[in-house]
């Protein structure tokens, strides 16, 4: 496959892009940040025959198209655009991205012959949080769930994914969705909720997650990045896939996790366990949120499963954070601490 990825030196394109270098594709990166931002973890596929990464923004749609007509991609997956889940921020940068991506896409299919065209598949990630929260009636989101901007945050998720549906429908260029709920891993933004626990255990501050009783369905960034490529290689244009771990928890359950297992990897001096940090958020106004994904049309129709286990993704996380927080960190082994864990319910999966 020739892949073109915007935004590939972020924390799901990285991901996506060493995946797809490694299996053979030939990759095209661009993203915006500068060499010295350029992320660490494609260091391994660099000056590999086929990978090509360019400094610049996909905002400039003119450059973008003659970029495009010269890879000759017969895949774009855009990660530059409005995945990120900050809450209440809206990404008028990633919409500005995603116009930019939209216009040099469609000059780029307008040159393509119809068997070419054919062949095309834009893949869109999405967060899941259009769908707003499940009520007490339905178990899970599917493929069919309509979107949702009963508030801000849905608001928020849903401006790329309407710029993205207008385009196509009046473009008549198709476009394949691919939507996760919560995604976690190494390579994540430091305000992220596992590496800002991490920070606040560190400097032995208090810990009080934010929106500590919404529930969302956590994946693996890997697996994400998986599912991203299944799409684009074999997705169906028009169709959304929805991927999912099957690993519902709350931010308070992932928290308390991610404690635990530094209490096994990284004990405090005290032999106390980080868990009295954790303090009680104060009560969000809003009712907590609930995710939860059905993954099965990912799973029957591109045959892609998450391979990642929670409690192994966490672990690997928290060694990768602490690595970055504790330049001497070596993880040790605290057996009372690694028991508690095991024995304790949180631990089961
Ligand atoms: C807006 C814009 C972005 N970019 C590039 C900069 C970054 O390298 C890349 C986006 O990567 P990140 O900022 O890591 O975002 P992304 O991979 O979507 O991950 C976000 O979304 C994830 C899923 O919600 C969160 O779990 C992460 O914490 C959050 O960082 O796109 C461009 O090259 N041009 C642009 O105009």
């Amino acid at each position: 496959m020739r892949l073109f990825v915007s935004g590939g030196c972020g924390f799901v394109g990285s991901s996506l892009v060493k995946q797809a270098v490694i299996n053979g594709s030939h990759v095209f990166n661009m993203d915006m940040r500068n060499t010295a931002q350029i992320a660490p973890q494609l260091a391994e596929v660099k000056g590999k025959k086929n990978y090509s990464q360019l400094i610049g923004n996909v905002t400039d749609s003119v450059m973008l198209s003659a970029l495009l007509k010269e890879f000759k991609p017969d895949a774009f997956i855009h990660c530059a655009g409005g995945l990120s889940e900050k809450h209440g921020t809206p990404s008028l940068q990633g919409a500005e991205a995603t116009i930019g991506v939209l216009e040099a896409v469609k000059t780029y299919y307008k040159s393509l012959d119809e068997t070419a065209q054919k062949k095309f598949k834009l893949v869109i990630p999405f967060n899941t949080l259009i769908y707003g929260s499940l009520n007490g009636s339905v178990a899970e989101f599917d493929t069919n769930t309509p979107l949702s901007t009963t508030s801000i945050t849905a608001a928020r998720a849903v401006m790329d994914l309407v710029l993205v549906n207008g385009w196509s429908a009046e473009t008549k260029i198709p476009v394949i969705y691919a939507g996760a709920s919560a995604i976690y891993g190494p390579n994540q933004n430091s305000d992220a909720l596992i590496p800002s626990v991490l920070k606040a255990a560190v400097k032995q501050t208090s810990i009080s997650p934010d929106r500590a009783y919404d529930t969302l369905d956590w994946l693996h960034v890997d697996d994400f990045a998986d599912g991203l490529l299944a799409a684009a290689k074999s997705g169906k244009n028009g169709h959304t896939y929805l991927f999912s771990g099957r690993s519902e928890r709350r931010h308070i359950d992932i928290t308390t996790n991610v404690l635990m297992i530094l209490d096994g990897v990284y004990p405090r001096n005290d032999h106390q366990s980080y868990k009295v940090l954790l303090h009680d958020a104060p009560q969000s106004q809003t009712a907590p949120l609930r995710c939860a994904l059905s993954p099965i049309k990912a799973e029957t129709d591109l045959n892609w499963y998450a391979k990642n286990n929670l409690l192994m993704g966490l672990r690997e996380t928290v060694i990768w954070n602490m690595q970055k927080l504790a330049p001497k960190f070596t993880v040790q082994t605290n057996k009372a601490a690694n028991s508690n864990f095991s024995a304790s319910g949180l631990a089961a999966e």
